[in-house]
């Protein structure tokens, strides 16, 4: 199939704006700081404490009025593509509330931290306090590019442009709630992974859009690679198998099928990286500071880069027969660093520092604090990954799954996750809503799934881009079984569902095999997350407990707590252990294990009943 020249798309850089300002950081009167009213003569008097008092309470009933309208906004603003904005759960109320010359201001003394979350489908801007609770944030959607069967891209530009008014956006929230910019000490990054960005390195423009995790396009190169010598070495070294998913066969595609992408590498001006390296170098200014790094939970998806070394291996390079020498790879850092990353260029937060990188899926490991070997998050976002705590070392898996970076903190060993990746989980139930036109927004497809008590029959095999973990089946397609005139729209949404959680099912059948360990509870997040059918059905199949937490964005607060180790606003990780602990619902299994392990054997039938299709 011709490949699409690369053009400038104006036009997609306006994109989908809307203010989806998801949290109200509702601030409380606190009276802790007032002196006791029996104080003695050194203290105030009662006349004193009564008029201060009072000068706290209209503090109080203003920002209350603040807040009402800031609450009236929110719920006013229309949702992106129907789609309800993620749920953060109000925050509990902890800063200092003062009054400074009749305006309100909200502890002059916070220390925030703000997140940049550049995901597959949305990017936004959280903005966390010192207690892990977000206090102000935007979200927008933007241009998902199909421009053939299997393709996926995203606009370079576009996404900068995202984050650049989700930050804008985000600071404009933290203000009308009586922050001030200045509170904020660093800004941490998370992104979608793989997703592979090429751009000239003298003049910061791209040369193509962004090849997008889930697009299959290389899948007849990755058969070539997959049939030369030394081949069945490579995982061992950088922890994946080989397939369409890393960035490896998307740069090589790149450089087989477009002229400017080549041209650059011939003449040494081809700058490549992942999402997080290309909002870095941008978000720093491009070409002219030239910061062009990546962490190692990144470079570690690229399959260039050694996970002994986090490096960049030669055997690795030479292996996709690439001249390292022509080529402008992204510096491998620290995930947490105060210096390396640079600072925003521009905007409401220029100069303030970039501390923190993270891959989202490790992000979200740090952001459920699954610090301890053994402990392990599973995140329902558009595709689904499952990642759990191998310790200081890598285990590389005999049974279908990768061995990833899951951190890498400044001061400390690197830590390593055994992961299992689905790449169709909420992408599964936007096809039903945009492609089959089931319902208004997900949550609606989540209630339809609730419409019917069980599947009907149905098995829906969601494999838009080929299986990914534990199955690697890339010749397969999606296909729905067991079809009957007695089939509802209720049961495809609900095997819609159902897909991802057989798919978890079968990573943590692998995993306990890699590593000889049973889990005991499961933690869960994730934009599907919020359907209770989705993590009810969850448990049900993997027997143990699936735990949600409050406030859910954890892939932003796990780059808010790289960002924020960096420069102090937290010293250690003991530190965050009681983060985002309260108010957490868990999910126990309810049915019998015989009636769960029918189910299951149902969908490992279909599974290869489809494979080969392609
Ligand atoms: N109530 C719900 N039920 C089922 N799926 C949902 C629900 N709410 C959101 N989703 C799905 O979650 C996905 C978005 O999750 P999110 O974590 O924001 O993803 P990403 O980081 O990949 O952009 C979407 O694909 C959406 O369809
Ligand atoms: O967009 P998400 O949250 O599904 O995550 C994408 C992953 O990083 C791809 O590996």
């Amino acid at each position: 199939m011709a490949p699409q020249e690369f053009t400038e798309r104006p036009d997609l850089n306006r994109a989908v704006e809307s203010e989806l300002s998801i949290v109200s950081g509702a601030t409380p009167l606190r009276t802790d700081s007032l002196a006791p009213a029996s104080a003695p003569h050194a203290g105030p008097s009662n006349q004193q404490i009564l008029d201060i008092l009072l000068s706290l309470q209209k503090a109080n009933e203003k920002l209350e009025q603040r807040l009402e309208k800031i609450e009236l906004s929110n719920t006013s603003k229309p949702a992106v593509n129907g789609e309800a904005p993620v749920a953060v759960e109000e925050t509990k109320p902890v800063e200092k509330v003062e009054e400074q010359n009749g305006e309100v201001v909200v502890d002059p003394e916070a220390e925030l931290v703000a997140a940049i979350d550049q995901g597959t489908t949305s990017s936004r801007v959280l903005i966390f306090n010192k207690s892990g609770q977000p206090v102000a944030s935007h979200q927008m959607e933007f241009t998902q590019i199909y421009p053939n069967s299997g393709w996926h891209e995203h606009d370079p530009l576009e996404l900068v442009s995202s984050v650049t008014t989700c930050l804008e956006g985000a600071v404009k929230d933290l203000t009308s709630k009586g922050y001030s910019a200045k509170n904020i000490k660093a800004v941490g990054i998370t992104n979608q992974r793989e997703t592979t960005v090429v751009w000239d390195s003298k003049t910061g423009q791209p040369l193509y859009n962004a090849i997008v995790w889930t697009d299959t396009r290389a899948a007849a190169l990755v058969r070539e690679l997959k049939a030369r010598p030394g081949a069945d070495a490579l995982q061992a070294k950088c922890g994946l198998p080989l397939s369409t998913y890393p960035s490896c066969s998307k740069l090589l595609w790149m450089l087989q099928h477009v002229p400017r992408v080549k041209a650059a590498y011939d003449n040494g001006t081809l700058a490549f990286g992942t999402v997080d390296s290309w909002l870095v170098y941008k978000l720093n200014g491009g070409p002219e500071r030239n910061v062009h790094v990546s962490d190692p939970t990144n470079a570690s998806r690229t399959m260039f880069m050694n996970l002994n070394t986090l490096d960049y291996d030669d055997s690795l390079i030479s292996f996709f027969q690439l001249d390292r020498s022509k080529i402008n790879l992204p510096k491998v850092v620290k995930s947490s660093d105060p210096t390396v990353y640079g600072s925003l260029a521009e905007g409401a937060l220029a100069g303030v520092p970039i501390t923190g990188c993270l891959g989202d899926q490790s992000a979200a490991l740090v952001g459920q604090k699954g610090f301890e070997p053994g402990l392990a998050k599973n995140t329902y976002g558009t595709g689904c990954f499952l990642l759990y705590n191998v310790g200081e070392k890598p285990v590389i898996s005999t049974h279908g799954l990768l061995a990833t970076v899951a951190y890498d903190f400044a001061g400390r060993k690197p830590v390593y996750a055994l992961e299992g990746s689905i790449a169709v989980a909420g992408s599964g139930v936007k096809f039903l809503m945009n492609n089959l036109g089931f319902a208004e927004s997900s949550a609606a497809v989540g209630e339809l799934a609730e419409t019917v008590d069980d599947n009907g029959g149905v098995v829906f095999v969601t494999a838009f881009s080929g299986l990914f973990a534990p199955y690697w089946i890339d010749d397969v397609r999606g296909t729905i079984l067991g079809v009957t005139q007695y089939t509802q729209k209720g049961h495809i949404a609900r095997a819609t569902l159902e897909a991802t959680c057989y798919q978890t099912k079968a990573i943590l059948d692998a995993m306990e095999k890699d590593s000889g360990k049973a889990l005991q509870a499961l933690a869960v997040d994730g934009g599907m997350s919020n359907s209770d059918l989705c993590m009810q059905t969850q448990s049900d199949l993997i027997g143990i407990p699936v735990v949600r937490p409050k406030m859910r964005e954890t892939t932003a607060l796990g780059a808010a707590i790289a960002a924020g180790l960096a420069v102090g606003v937290w010293n250690d990780i003991e530190e965050l252990k009681l983060i985002n602990t309260e108010g957490a619902t868990s999910f126990e299994p309810k049915i019998a294990k015989d009636a769960g392990k029918k189910m299951f054997e149902r969908w490992e039938k279909a599974v290869y009943t489809c494979a080969g299709f392609v």
